[in-house]
């Protein structure tokens, strides 16, 4: 059931948002307000905070300055869709198909995830992966690789996933070490029960017409089950990706076109990449460059999902750094009509579609329906 948290201090600026929807949007994205009858929550964003960009930002090359006349400085007006909460009531439809595949069949899916080396931001995924599998009554299984390890010593850790009966997805936390073969690593992982959705026939088949892939990558499932779960309409619409990987750019573009948009791809060779952006209805983006989606990028009234997640050092964060996204939210907040933040926003998202990926692989496995 959708449900939209307004608060007496909020109430204003949900009618300044309404207004300037009006103005701005026309028909551009289907909003979703108290009234639609979506399984998801909207907060209105909160009051304005200081601008306190991250070391790095004021280093960031010609995305600094956008040109003259294009300064933000409107209302707060964007809805904040609420990642978090959105993946929580996934999470809950999820260990309650859990328990059911337990009650029928006495089995529970299992997840099996190899990390390798020490990196802060992967130890942090990882676990909030594992933390997941715990509250939702999955399996879940850790090897973790010194940064130095042979090659041989991650294939056999995947072949013996691939063997066990018990575990029905496996990962591959990225990025490997410099020295690992990416490509044969991942080679390896058996088509059944590749939950990241990377393997290439999955790949293919969801950019071929008609055909299904056994899973769709967790990062831009979880993007389009955003939109659709903000009451965002996909159908006819003009999107721009930013970003081209293998991982998050590519794939989300293929599933913005299955959900009939019309779409843009903006890479890092890309001329003029705010002009193309600046038509878009939907932008998503995942390029890994903080502040690099200005104001003046958007159309009013424009979608932003930030994909990017950068971790900025920052001393006074309980763990040393913080994460920030691709998109100057402040600036974003005043154009668009909903934006994703960073964090709480595309993460969280990843992480309830694996296990919905792990769920559904165990379905097949057990032929539970
Ligand atoms: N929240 C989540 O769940 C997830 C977040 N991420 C985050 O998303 C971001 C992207 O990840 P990933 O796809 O793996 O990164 P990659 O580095 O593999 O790809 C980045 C893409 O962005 C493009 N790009 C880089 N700089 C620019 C620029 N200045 N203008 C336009 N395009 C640019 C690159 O273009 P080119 O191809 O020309 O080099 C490339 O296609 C990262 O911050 C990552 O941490 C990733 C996965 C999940
Ligand atoms: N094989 C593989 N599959 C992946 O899906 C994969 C990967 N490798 N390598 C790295 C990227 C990145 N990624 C994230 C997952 C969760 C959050 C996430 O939970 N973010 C939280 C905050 C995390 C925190 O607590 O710091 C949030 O945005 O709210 C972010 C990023 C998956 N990736």
């Amino acid at each position: 059931m959708m449900r939209t948290t307004v608060t007496s201090l909020t109430q204003k600026m949900v009618v300044a948002w309404r207004k300037e929807f009006k103005r701005c949007m026309s028909s551009i994205v289907t909003r979703a307000t108290g009234k639609d009858k979506q399984s998801s929550q909207i907060l209105v964003s909160p009051p304005l905070v200081s601008l306190d960009f991250p070391e790095i930002w004021g280093s960031s090359s010609d995305h600094d300055n956008p040109p003259s006349g294009h300064e933000i400085c409107g209302p707060r007006t964007a809805a904040i869709i609420d990642g978090k909460s959105i993946a929580e009531e996934i999470r809950l439809g999820i260990a309650s198909e859990v328990r059911r595949m337990k009650e029928y069949t006495g089995r529970v899916p299992g997840l099996a995830v190899i990390l390798v080396g020490q990196r802060r931001d992967s130890e942090t995924y990882v676990r909030n992966k594992m933390k997941a599998c715990e509250e939702t009554g999955i399996n879940s299984s850790l090897v973790e690789l010194p940064d130095d390890c042979k090659e041989d010593e991650v294939i056999n850790a995947l072949s013996h996933f691939n063997e066990d009966p018990s575990v029905n997805g496996v990962l591959v936390q990225l990025p490997l070490p410099e020295h690992l073969d990416e490509e044969k690593i991942l080679n390896v992982v058996s088509l059944e029960k590749d939950v990241d959705g990377f393997h290439p026939e999955s790949m293919g088949n969801l950019a071929m017409r008609g055909r299904e892939p056994l899973f769709i990558s967790c990062t831009p499932k979880g993007c389009i089950e955003l939109l659709i779960r903000s009451g965002v309409t996909i159908t006819g619409k003009k999107a721009v990706v930013i970003g081209r990987s293998n991982i998050v750019g590519l794939p989300t573009s293929l599933l913005l076109q299955r959900h009939h948009a019309t779409v843009s791809i903006v890479h890092a060779l890309t001329k003029n990449p705010e002009q193309l952006t600046s038509e878009a209805d939907i932008v998503v983006t995942a390029a890994g460059v903080p502040n690099l989606v200005r104001g003046y990028w958007l159309k009013p009234g424009a979608v932003v999902v930030d994909v990017g997640t950068c971790p900025v050092e920052d001393p006074t964060a309980e763990l040393g750094y913080r994460l920030v996204g691709d998109v100057c939210f402040e600036e974003a907040v005043r154009v668009a009509s909903a934006v994703t933040p960073v964090p709480g926003g595309v993460g969280p998202m990843t992480i309830a579609m694996l296990l919905s990926n792990t769920l559904d692989s165990a379905k097949r496995a057990y032929e539970f329906t």
